[in-house]
C-alpha cells in the first residue's frame, strides 16, 4: 500500500479553507435545496443511509472525494479484496471478505486460491451447526445439547455475542447461548450456575489459541466439566476449537477433528464470518448464517463497485473524516433504535478503535492529524435519558449514527412506532436546535414573566446544527444485518486507508500484556514488590496486604 500523507494532498488543502470559510453553514439552510434528501441518501436492497443532516454541501463532497482519490482509495480496495499483504506490519492479506464472497470467484494469496478451503470449514460447520441447532449433537450421556457457552475474547467474543444477540428472534428455542470473556472468576462461575455438563458445549474461541484469559476460561471450564463427567473421552463430545493454531489447540486435548480452521488472513475483530461464527450458526441455524454472509457479501459487492459519491461506506467514512479532521470531533456515537442492538456499539468500540487507534502513519513517523475516534452508544430510547443532553448542548461536537428497523419483530401495540417517532425527532432536534427567539415566545405563551424568561431562557436554547447519519433496514434480519456490518468495517477501511495508517494490527495491546505476565509471579508470596515505579510498587504491596 502507499504512504500517502492526507494532509499534504490538494484536497486537504482545500477542504482546509472550506472549513475555514464554512464555519457557519447551518444544515437547516441546505435543504434550501429540495433534492437535498434524494442526492444525500443511498439506497440498497432494504437500507438505506441518509446523509443529508450532515454540515457538507456538494463543494465538500467533491472535495471529499478527491481527498479519496488522491489518497488512491480505489487501488486500495483492489489490494485488500484481491489478497495482497495489505497487513504490512504483520505481513499478511485481509481477506474476510473472501470468508463471505458468496460468488465463489478466486481468491488468491501468494498464488493460491482460499476458496476451497474456506469452502471446506463452511461445509464442517454447516455438519456439525445442522446436528447441534436440530438436537441430533449429543452429550456424553445422550441428552441433546441445551447450553451454547463460547469461551473468547475481544473478536472472538464480541462478534458472536453482538450477532446472535442481534439475531435472537431467529434462535433455536431449544438453545441458550452463554458467553465468558473476562479473566475475572466471576465471569466463568456464574455461567457455570447456570448450565449442565450433560448437554452443555463449550466453543473454545481463539485465533492464537494463547490468549491469557481464553486458556485460563477454557481450563476452568474443561475441569468443571470433568469433575462431572470423570472420563477424557467425553470431552470430544462438548469441547470445540475455533481457532488457526492446531499446535495450541491439540495441546489444550481438543481432538483436531473438533477444531474449525481459520486463517492468519482473517483479523480476530473481523473474524465473526470465519469458524469464530460457529456459535452463531449453531444458535440460529446454518441457513440463517449464511444469510448473514450473503448480506455482507451484497455489501462488498457494492464497495467494490460503486462511485464514491454513491458508495455508503466510502461516503460515511469521508463524512466522518470531515467531522473528525476538519469540524474538530473526537467521538462518535453508534445509536441503534432496535433494543436487540444493544451490543452493536460495543462491537464496533473494538472494531473501530484496535484498527485506527494509531498515531504513526505507514512510513512510521507519527501523524499530524487526529486519526480514529472513540466509538461509543446505547440503544435508544436509553441513550436519550442518559447522555443525549451532552449531546444537543455540550461543548463538543459528537456526530451520531441514528439506525432502526421500519418492522419490530414484537409488533406490541404502539412501541414501534413510539420509538421511531423518537429517532426521527432526535435527529431533527439535533440538526434544527432552538434558537432564543423561539424560547423567549414559548416561554411568553406559557404566561412566565420577563424576569422568569431572562434567567432562564439562555439555559434552554439548543444551538442545533449537530451532525447526523440515519441508517434504516426494512427489518433487522441475518441479511439485512450482515449488510450493517460489513459497511461499518468498510468505513473503517477507508478511513485507514485515507488517514495513511494500518488498521490491521493491534501492537497497541501488547506491552500491557506483557507487564502483566511479569506482574503475575511478583503476587504470588508475601514479599515486598520494589522493582517498578514507585505507583505500581505501592499498589502490588497494597494489594497483598489487603487480600
Ligand atoms: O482470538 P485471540 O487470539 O484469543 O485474540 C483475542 C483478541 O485479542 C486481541 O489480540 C487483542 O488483545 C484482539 O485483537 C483479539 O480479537
Amino acid at each position: 500500500m502507499h504512504s500517502i500523507n492526507p494532509s499534504s494532498t490538494q484536497a486537504w488543502a482545500q477542504l482546509s479553507s472550506l472549513a475555514a470559510s464554512h464555519k457557519n453553514l447551518k444544515i437547516t439552510s441546505l435543504f434550501e435545496d429540495k433534492s437535498r434528501f434524494d442526492r444525500y441518501s443511498i439506497w440498497i436492497e432494504d437500507l438505506l443511509v441518509d446523509l443529508s443532516k450532515n454540515r457538507i454541501n456538494d463543494e465538500i463532497r467533491e472535495a471529499l472525494i478527491s481527498l479519496a482519490e488522491e489518497t488512491k482509495l480505489q487501488d486500495a480496495i483492489e489490494a485488500m479484496f484481491t489478497g495482497e499483504s495489505i497487513n504490512q506490519t504483520e505481513n499478511r492479506a485481509v481477506l474476510h471478505t473472501a470468508l463471505r464472497n458468496r460468488s465463489n470467484r478466486p481468491v488468491l494469496v501468494n498464488g493460491s486460491d482460499v476458496m476451497p478451503d474456506v469452502n471446506a470449514v463452511l461445509e464442517k460447520m454447516k455438519n456439525f451447526a445442522d446436528k447441534v441447532y436440530s438436537g441430533k449433537w449429543l452429550g456424553y450421556t445422550g441428552k441433546p445439547i441445551k447450553s451454547l457457552v463460547n469461551i473468547g475474547i475481544g473478536g472472538s467474543d464480541l462478534g458472536p455475542v453482538m450477532v446472535t444477540e442481534a439475531l435472537k428472534p431467529y434462535q433455536s428455542e431449544s438453545l441458550e447461548c452463554f458467553f465468558v470473556s473476562n479473566v475475572d472468576g466471576t465471569h466463568i462461575a456464574e455461567t457455570l450456575k447456570k448450565i449442565d455438563p450433560e448437554t452443555t458445549l463449550f466453543f473454545i474461541a481463539s485465533k492464537t489459541f494463547t490468549t491469557q484469559e481464553t486458556m485460563t476460561n477454557a481450563h476452568t471450564a474443561r475441569n468443571w466439566f470433568l469433575t462431572h463427567a470423570q472420563e477424557e473421552a467425553a470431552v470430544a463430545k462438548h469441547f470445540v476449537a475455533l481457532s488457526t493454531n492446531l499446535n495450541g489447540v491439540q495441546a489444550f486435548g481438543i481432538d483436531p477433528n473438533n477444531m474449525f480452521e481459520f486463517w492468519d488472513w482473517v483479523g480476530g475483530r473481523y473474524s465473526l464470518w470465519s469458524a469464530i461464527g460457529l456459535p452463531i450458526a449453531c444458535s440460529i441455524g446454518f441457513s440463517n448464517f449464511e444469510q448473514l454472509l450473503e448480506g455482507a457479501h451484497a455489501m462488498d459487492e457494492h464497495f467494490r463497485s460503486s462511485g464514491f459519491e454513491k458508495n455508503i461506506p466510502v461516503m460515511l467514512a469521508l463524512i466522518g473524516i470531515w467531522n473528525t479532521n476538519f469540524l474538530g470531533a473526537n467521538s462518535e456515537a453508534i445509536l441503534p433504535y432496535d433494543q436487540y442492538l444493544h451490543r452493536f456499539a460495543a462491537y464496533f468500540q473494538q472494531g473501530n478503535m484496535e484498527s485506527n487507534g494509531k498515531y504513526v502513519n505507514r512510513s512510521g513517523e507519527r501523524v499530524e492529524y487526529t486519526t480514529g475516534p472513540i466509538i461509543w452508544g446505547e440503544p435508544g430510547t436509553n441513550g436519550q435519558h442518559a447522555f443525549y443532553q451532552l449531546i444537543h448542548q455540550g461543548t463538543a461536537l459528537i456526530p451520531c449514527d441514528f439506525i432502526a428497523p421500519a418492522v419490530s419483530h414484537n409488533p406490541i401495540g404502539d412501541h414501534h412506532q413510539k420509538l421511531l417517532s423518537n429517532f426521527f425527532a432526535q435527529t431533527e432536534a439535533l440538526m434544527k436546535g432552538k434558537s432564543l427567539e423561539e424560547v423567549r415566545n414559548e416561554m411568553n405563551k406559557a404566561g412566565k414573566t420577563v424576569e422568569e424568561i431572562d434567567r432562564v431562557a439562555a439555559h434552554r436554547v439548543f444551538e442545533g446544527n449537530r451532525p447526523t447519519n440515519s441508517i434504516l433496514v426494512k427489518q433487522i434480519t441475518p441479511f439485512s444485518l450482515g449488510m450493517l456490518i460489513a459497511m461499518y468495517e468498510h468505513k473503517i477501511f477507508v478511513q485507514g486507508v485515507i488517514w495513511n495508517i494500518f488498521s490491521f494490527d493491534q501492537w497497541g495491546v501488547e506491552l500491557g500484556k506483557v507487564l502483566a505476565n511479569g506482574i503475575l509471579p511478583e503476587l504470588g508470596g508475601e514479599e515486598e514488590v520494589t522493582g517498578h515505579d514507585p505507583s505500581t510498587n505501592g499498589l502490588i504491596n497494597a494489594y497483598k496486604k489487603l487480600r
